[in-house]
């Protein structure tokens, strides 16, 4: 069995509830309250650039060309292109340049981030590919469903994340990423495998926690 069907058996039960949360429903009947949908935006802002970052140790623990040169288109387009699209869809929910330059993590985005970079910076190629795969793939599994709901994809707000996440493109870039973690974990013993196994099952419940903190706009209780 590839490592990926391994997975994708284990993460059941975690989508089942990132796909039933009131916070995906909501992007998915178009009722979802946009200052919810404000603060993840902000939150999903500070997260991108800490996972531009393990794009770039991407390159550095890449051991081909061809990887190396993937980690970088990403690293670039996501700096270069996608960073500034988000600021431009973010406009919509009357974010402004400033509330992006002055924005704070919030207790789940900083450990969310910096578990990702602490794996990426002292593991291996394959520990790097188990961690930041759950976003890809949740993400892009997340946008096709949501797409089937009718009127869905032209929602004034929510359509444009919908089409995002549902087109070609980021279907690719999941299959991409889960093509490299079966080729890197093939052969490998039980022991590495259920290493690997325990980062990618942190970073897909992770992806649930980030979803229930911006539904609940949650930053730090003890400044409440
Ligand atoms: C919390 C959170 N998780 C996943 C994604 C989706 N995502 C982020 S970067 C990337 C790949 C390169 O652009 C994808 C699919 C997100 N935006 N926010």
């Amino acid at each position: 069995m590839k490592f990926s069907e391994r997975l994708y058996k284990e993460l059941q039960p975690i989508w089942r509830k990132n796909h039933a949360h009131p916070f995906v429903q909501g992007i998915g009947d178009g009722t979802l309250d946009q200052e919810k949908f404000r603060f993840f935006m902000i939150q999903d802002y500070l997260y991108l650039i800490d996972y531009a970052k393990l794009f770039a140790l991407g390159v550095m623990k890449a051991e081909d060309l061809e990887t190396m040169g993937k980690f970088a288109r990403l690293l670039d387009s996501t700096l270069n292109e996608e960073m500034s699209l988000h600021r431009q869809y973010a406009k919509k929910f009357g974010v402004n340049e400033d509330e992006f330059e002055q924005a704070k993590p919030s207790p789940t985005t900083l450990a969310y981030s910096h578990y990702m970079l602490h794996v990426g910076q002292n593991g291996t190629l394959a520990d790097l590919v188990a961690a930041i795969l759950p976003c890809m793939w949740s993400y892009s599994e997340i946008g096709k469903e949501l797409n089937q709901i009718p009127g869905a994809s032209e929602h004034e707000f929510y359509g444009e994340w919908i089409q995002m996440y549902s087109s070609k493109e980021f279907e690719e870039l999941a299959d991409w990423c889960i093509d490299l973690l079966d080729q890197l974990t093939e052969g490998k013993p039980e022991s590495e495998i259920a290493k690997l196994e325990e980062i990618f099952l942190n970073t897909t419940r992770f992806e649930y926690m980030f979803w229930d903190m911006s539904f609940n706009q949650a930053m730090w209780p003890t400044d409440e």
